[in-house]
């Protein structure tokens, strides 16, 4: 069978250079003829991965995209806005496996999370599906780790208080969180030199200085984050609930292939997602209603034996403050869970923190699997 002509798009950004890595380390690209696309240097140079498309092609000729059977676009929201209705008007027939949120809840696009939700994909693989959406990064990492619970059909409803990492804003948000922390520290150097120095001084010198950050210091984040916390992520819908908020309860369902749609009824999934000094991992603590009571035995279980990435972190002190932090897991595809527990509340409640790095299971690596689940069908 010839080689597939698989075009890549936004390989260079950091979403797609972790994406490039992963490949890399899996043997992806000897599976494929890559071709890769620029949207600012076209006729440069391919990357060391390509092979007989040695050029960057044109990310907006829509002719060159064509030639492709497979497109993988870590490019952005934009783009895919500006491109992706072209080339299904140019009669392109092709796979469009895609990391921006623009096409995800549309109704001929499956969110895929083949570890979660391999019926799903393969059922719409079978009618004809040809667009593949990676989820929101803190849906993406919850479902790694809890998705056990979801699939033995236990969730009367989760509540998600998340804890999420500068990199979901992008390149930018994360220099500007090191920029903040490196000002702050600058302001009070001397003082924290000297061993004796009082700490309402420092802490006074500290806030003074975050109040008054500069608006080229505080452009992504609008406000300082270093030393603080930002409870809303993405857009304001207007009814009291931040986009992030509203991705949570709807990706989840729809990733899970149950709700609005699917003729099932939706779980009910809502909290508050915000934003910390962290650097790109997303963490989130969950509460469970569970709809009966299981032994806490078994839902560990359950949660351990899921997939092939979740690790169970025994609830004692030593054991979470070692693996279930994201100085832990960054770079790591590791999907730790811990802090499994009953809650106060009473037998059907539990409650459970996990951790992802964003970029791994939160983006690159459901779309490379995506490709190799196509490969091999
Ligand atoms: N950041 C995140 O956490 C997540 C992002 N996503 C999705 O992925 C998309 C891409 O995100 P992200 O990777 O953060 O975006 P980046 O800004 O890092 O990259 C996007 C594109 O910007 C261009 N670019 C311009 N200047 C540079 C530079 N100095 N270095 C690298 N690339 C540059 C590149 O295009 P070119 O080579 O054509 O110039 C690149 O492909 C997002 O818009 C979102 O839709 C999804 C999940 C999580
Ligand atoms: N919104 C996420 C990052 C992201 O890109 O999400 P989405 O893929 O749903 O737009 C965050 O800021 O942490």
């Amino acid at each position: 069978m010839a080689t597939k002509l698989v075009g890549l798009v936004g390989w260079r950004g950091m979403v797609g250079s972790v994406l490039m890595d992963r490949m890399a380390q899996e043997n992806d690209f000897a599976l494929i003829e890559p071709v890769f696309f620029s949207t600012s240097n076209v006729g440069g140079k391919a990357p060391a991965f390509a092979k007989n498309e040695t050029t960057l092609k044109d990310g907006y000729d829509i002719e060159a995209l064509k030639r492709c059977e497979i497109i993988i676009t870590a490019q952005g929201g934009d783009y895919t806005t500006e491109v992706f209705p072209k080339l299904r008007a140019a009669g392109w027939n092709g796979h469009w496996i895609d990391a921006a949120s623009t096409l995800r809840m549309k109704d001929d696009a499956v969110i895929i999370l083949d570890p979660v939700n391999m019926p799903v994909i393969k059922k719409s693989l079978a009618n004809g599906g040809r667009n593949w959406i990676g989820g929101n990064c803190t849906v993406s990492c919850m479902l790694m780790g809890v998705g056990a619970l979801y699939k033995a059909g236990l969730v009367e409803w989760m509540a998600t208080q998340t804890y999420q990492a500068a990199s979901g804003g992008g390149a930018q948000h994360m220099r500007e969180l090191l920029t903040q922390f490196g000002t702050l520290n600058g302001t009070v150097k001397s003082l924290l030199d000297d061993p004796k120095s009082a700490i309402l001084e420092i802490d006074r010198q500290v806030i003074g200085k975050q109040r008054s950050l500069s608006e080229a210091e505080t452009a992504n984040f609008g406000v300082p984050l270093g030393g603080s916390l930002i409870p809303w992520i993405d857009k304001d819908l207007g009814n009291g609930m931040s986009k992030e908020e509203w991705k949570g309860g709807a990706e989840t369902n729809k990733i899970l292939g149950q709700g609005e749609g699917f003729g099932t009824p939706a779980t009910p999934v809502d909290g508050f997602c915000v934003r910390v000094g962290a650097m790109r991992c997303h963490s989130q603590a969950l509460m469970f209603k569970l709809k009966k009571d299981v032994p806490l035995a078994d839902i560990e279980s359950l949660i351990a034996n899921d997939n092939e990435w979740v690790k169970f972190v025994p609830n004692t002190r030593e054991a979470t403050i070692r693996d279930l932090t994201p100085v832990a897991v960054t770079g790591t595809m590791t999907i730790p869970v811990g802090r499994v527990r009953k809650l106060a509340m009473g037998p059907e409640y539990l409650g459970a923190f996990t951790i992802g790095d964003q970029l791994l299971w939160g983006a690159a690596e459901p779309l490379r699997r995506m490709l190799r689940i196509l490969l091999d069908a």
